[in-house]
C-alpha cells in the first residue's frame, strides 16, 4: 500500500469515529457557521505576490520541520509578511496538525485560511467551516469525479472557496467543473514524494483561464516564482521553506518583499 492509500484508510476510520463523538447538528451550532468567508481566489487574482504560506510541523517525507513555534505567532507573522492566505495542516497522525491549530490560526488573523486536510467526507467540510476555515482542499488523487462534484458543491453552498489539487493530466481532466475556484498543481507526487516544478509548467496550458492557477510544493526561491508566473500561475503554496526557519513570518516577509521588487 502506498503512503497516500494508508493516509486515506486512516482518515476514513478517524472520520467515522468523529461523527459519533461530535454530531453534525453540534458542528452546525458553531458560531463560525455565521461567519462570512473571505475568498482566497479573489485575493490571489488581485495580488502581485500570490503567496499562500503554510503552517507545517512535520510531514511523511520530513519527520521534523519545526515543532517549537506557536501557531498564533506563525499566523500573525505570515499576515504581517503580506501573505495572501495561510494554509493550516489539520491532519494529526502524519503532519502533527489539529483542528485546534485551525481555531487558533483563525483567532490570529483575518486573511483567508485554507484547511489543509485529506477530505473524503462531507462531514470534514462542515467541520472546516465550523472551525473557521475559508477554503478547503480537495485532492483529485483520492476522489472520484462524482465525489469532487458533491464535495465542492457542498463547500460552495457554505460560502467556502475550493482548491482542487492535481498532479497529472488524467487527474486534471476528470476534475474540471464549475464548482471549483482554484486549480492547484502539486509539484510533489504524494505517493513517492518526488518534487519537480516542471509539473506545474507542463500542466499549466491544460488549465482553463477561469480557474486561478496555484503551484504547490517544493518552491524555495523568488526566481522559481517568477518562472511560474510566466506560465499563468497566480498562487504559490510554500510550507517547508518558511517553516524550517526559526521565524517563518520574518522569512516570508523578506521573500514577499523581494518578490514585489
Ligand atoms: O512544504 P512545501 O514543499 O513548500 O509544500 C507545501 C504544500 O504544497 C504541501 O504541504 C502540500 C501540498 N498538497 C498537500 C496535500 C496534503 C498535505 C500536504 C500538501
Amino acid at each position: 500500500m502506498n503512503i497516500l492509500d494508508k493516509i486515506v484508510a486512516d482518515k476514513r476510520q478517524e472520520v467515522d469515529l468523529k461523527k459519533s463523538l461530535i454530531t453534525l447538528p453540534q458542528l452546525e451550532a458553531s458560531v463560525m457557521m455565521e461567519r462570512t468567508s473571505v475568498s482566497l481566489a479573489e485575493v490571489l487574482r488581485k495580488s502581485n505576490s500570490g503567496i499562500i504560506a503554510e503552517h507545517k510541523r512535520r510531514s511523511p517525507s520530513k519527520s521534523v520541520i519545526n515543532q517549537s513555534l506557536s501557531i498564533q505567532d506563525v499566523a500573525k507573522g505570515y499576515t504581517n509578511a503580506g501573505a495572501c492566505g495561510i494554509s493550516v495542516l489539520t491532519d494529526g497522525k502524519y503532519f502533527g496538525g489539529s483542528l485546534d491549530d485551525l481555531v487558533l490560526a483563525r483567532a490570529s488573523t483575518n486573511i483567508p485560511i485554507l484547511r489543509k486536510e485529506f477530505i473524503i467526507d462531507e462531514y470534514q467540510i462542515i467541520e472546516a467551516k465550523a472551525y473557521g476555515a475559508d477554503v478547503i482542499l480537495l485532492i483529485a488523487a483520492i476522489l472520484s469525479k462524482e465525489e469532487i462534484k458533491t464535495l465542492s458543491e457542498l463547500a460552495k453552498g457554505l460560502g467556502l472557496d475550493v482548491l482542487l489539487e492535481v498532479h497529472n493530466e488524467e487527474e486534471l481532466e476528470k476534475s474540471l467543473m464549475p464548482s471549483l475556484d482554484m486549480l492547484g498543481v502539486n509539484n510533489r507526487n504524494l505517493k513517492t514524494f518526488e518534487v519537480d516544478l516542471d509539473i506545474s509548467k507542463s500542466l499549466s496550458v491544460k488549465i482553463p483561464d477561469d480557474f486561478v492557477k496555484v503551484s504547490e510544493s517544493g518552491i524555495s526561491s523568488v526566481k522559481a516564482i517568477r518562472d511560474l508566473k510566466a506560465f499563468g500561475y497566480k498562487g504559490f503554496l510554500i510550507g517547508e521553506n518558511f517553516m524550517k526557519t526559526d521565524n517563518p513570518g520574518e522569512n516570508a516577509k523578506k521573500f514577499i518583499d523581494e518578490l514585489k521588487k
